[in-house]
């Protein structure tokens, strides 16, 4: 919520408020003071009409034969005119007033709880859009993260002042590169390009790098998740206090929350996958592990960066981000990959402290969490046919393929990054890393699962009227649960994964949608 006055006349009031002796104010106070100080929620964005949208797009998803499945498309699609937003002209007069940042550029939201731009989210919502031929709303999403890196050095977890003390998976770079493959924009790259290589550096340098020495005394340079936060997350305040209760001293406290905003950094908030005790939140240690979807990430990001830097001539930054990318790939094949198990593996660090860490065998987490796959996203990756041939294997005998798509997790834990939770964005790589590989089986594997997945957002769509955050992949046509908050809806990566698989895998006519 916004404030109606500035902040020292809003805090005036506020402790004018009656207090009983146990120091509480009354409900009735309380919301008197709300009504009269701040604005209601959400008012600090307005509804924007798309400059590019159109009904059905010439071109729009030409290989969807199917009737029924192209007129769900068709309202999927024209779901981007609802999550469409633009930051309303009193914040960018007066910033102070609001959490919201003074974004110059229209944005797509998630939905429902999430009002604002998110990080990652946007690299599936950007993938969206280009299947909806929305060229223009694409770039405006990017250049609004851009102003984001120029102002705070990286692209914060969402466009929120309460959020500028961390980041999000980093997936720029991935942005810029989908945009520029479909518009071929030279002036597009230019401009994106110091974003990126400013962006680079914050992965790269001070907390979140990590050095570790290799049993031959390579040392390679790694990144992990560190919020620059030690206290509960604004955003979940009170929760984050009650889970902190059962630990006694203030360090310990301190301790746990910057937990908690690591793994918000993640953006798997909250899984198993973070907890060195499954059964107790206050055991997360994000900060002590390498994660393999993080540095595949930022491995991308190298190409990424190494690719656009030569089309527009930087043969200077091409080459230099061209030796980060082979350092990286040296990097991610000696600590996290696994040829026994044909997995890429977490690494968890034995203690938090050293300047150069030493690799432990036991170090790797050998639980299936579907990151174990993102990899295969990459083509360094994806075109290593005798490497995708374990892979495959260990995937198909992992337990994470579901009727409905692939788990994030085995465990029961009722974290939402967990099981039965499937979520697009981590559908959406291994699905179209696999589709990419050399191998027919990964192929067929691709889209079998794209198959599942779209009919599950197909069927929960015709029951519930509307799309997912996140789905239950034990069976076709339910959506998924647990976590701090309820089940959203909206919802913006998930319809930006169905329109790319649609443009990516078609329908066709003969083919059953329902359940
Ligand atoms: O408010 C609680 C948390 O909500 C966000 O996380 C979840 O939603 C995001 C938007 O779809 C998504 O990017 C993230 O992966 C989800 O776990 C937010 O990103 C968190 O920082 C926040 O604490």
């Amino acid at each position: 919520m916004s404030l109606k006055f500035n902040l020292s006349k809003t805090e005036k009031e506020f402790d004018k408020l009656k207090r009983r002796k146990s120091g509480k104010v009354s409900v009735k106070d309380l919301s008197g003071f709300i009504k009269s100080y701040l604005n209601e929620a959400g008012s600090d964005l307005v509804y924007h009409e798309p400059v590019d949208f159109e009904y059905e797009p010439i071109g729009f998803l030409p290989r969807v034969e199917n009737l029924k499945v192209r007129k769900w498309a068709v309202e999927i699609h024209s779901l981007w005119k609802s999550l469409s937003r633009k930051v309303d002209d009193r914040v960018i007069e007066n910033p102070d007033l609001h959490t919201i940042l003074p974004l110059k550029y229209p944005m797509v939201i998630p939905g429902s709880r999430f009002r604002e731009v998110y990080y990652w989210d946007s690299y599936w919502v950007i993938r969206g859009l280009l299947a909806s031929k929305m060229y223009e709303s694409a770039k405006s999403v990017v250049y609004n993260l851009i102003s984001l890196v120029d102002e705070y050095g990286f692209v914060l977890n969402g466009a929120r002042a309460y959020y500028s003390n961390r980041s999000q998976p980093p997936l720029l770079s991935s942005m810029v590169f989908e945009i520029y493959k479909r518009t071929n924009d030279l002036s597009f790259v230019k401009k994106s390009l110091p974003a990126l290589l400013k962006e680079h550096k914050f992965w790269n340098s001070g907390v979140h790098e990590v050095k570790i020495q290799d049993s031959e005394g390579c040392i390679h340079s790694l990144s992990r998740y560190y919020a620059m936060w030690n206290k509960p997350r604004p955003e979940s305040f009170t929760i984050d206090k009650e889970s902190a209760l059962k630990l006694l001293s203030d360090s310990d406290k301190q301790l746990f929350y910057r937990e908690l905003a690591s793994t918000a950094e993640s953006g798997w908030d909250f899984s198993t996958r973070w907890m060195r005790n499954q059964s107790d939140l206050t055991t997360l240690a994000t900060t002590s592990i390498l994660p393999v979807d993080l540095n595949t990430y930022i491995l991308k990001m190298e190409l990424d960066i190494a690719t656009l830097a030569k089309t527009i001539g930087d043969s200077l930054t091409a080459e230099h981000f061209s030796e980060a990318s082979e350092a990286r790939r040296t990097a991610i094949n000696s600590i996290f990959w696994n040829s026994e198990k044909g997995q890429w593996f977490d690494y968890w660090l034995s203690n938090n402290f050293e300047e150069v860490h030493k690799l432990e065998a036991q170090g790797q987490n050998q639980i299936s969490f579907a990151s174990n796959f993102i990899p295969v996203w990459i083509e360094l990756f994806n075109s290593d046919d005798s490497k995708m041939e374990k892979v495959i294997k260990s995937f198909q005998s992992s337990g994470l393929l579901g009727a409905a798509g692939i788990a994030t997790s085995l465990s029961h834990s009722s974290e939402q990054w967990d099981f039965p939770n499937g979520w697009a964005p981590l559908q959406h790589m291994i699905v179209e890393g696999l589709a990419r590989s050399g191998l027919k089986e990964a192929r067929c594997m691709a889209k079998d699962i794209a198959v599942r997945w779209i009919r599950t957002n197909y069927e929960t769509y015709k029951e519930t009227g509307t799309m997912h955050e996140k789905y239950d992949v034990e069976a076709c046509g339910k959506f998924g649960g647990g976590g701090e908050y309820v089940p959203q809806t909206g919802f913006g990566w998930s319809n930006g994964v169905v329109l790319a698989f649609l443009e990516e895998f078609g329908w066709p006519e003969d083919l059953e949608i329902g359940c």
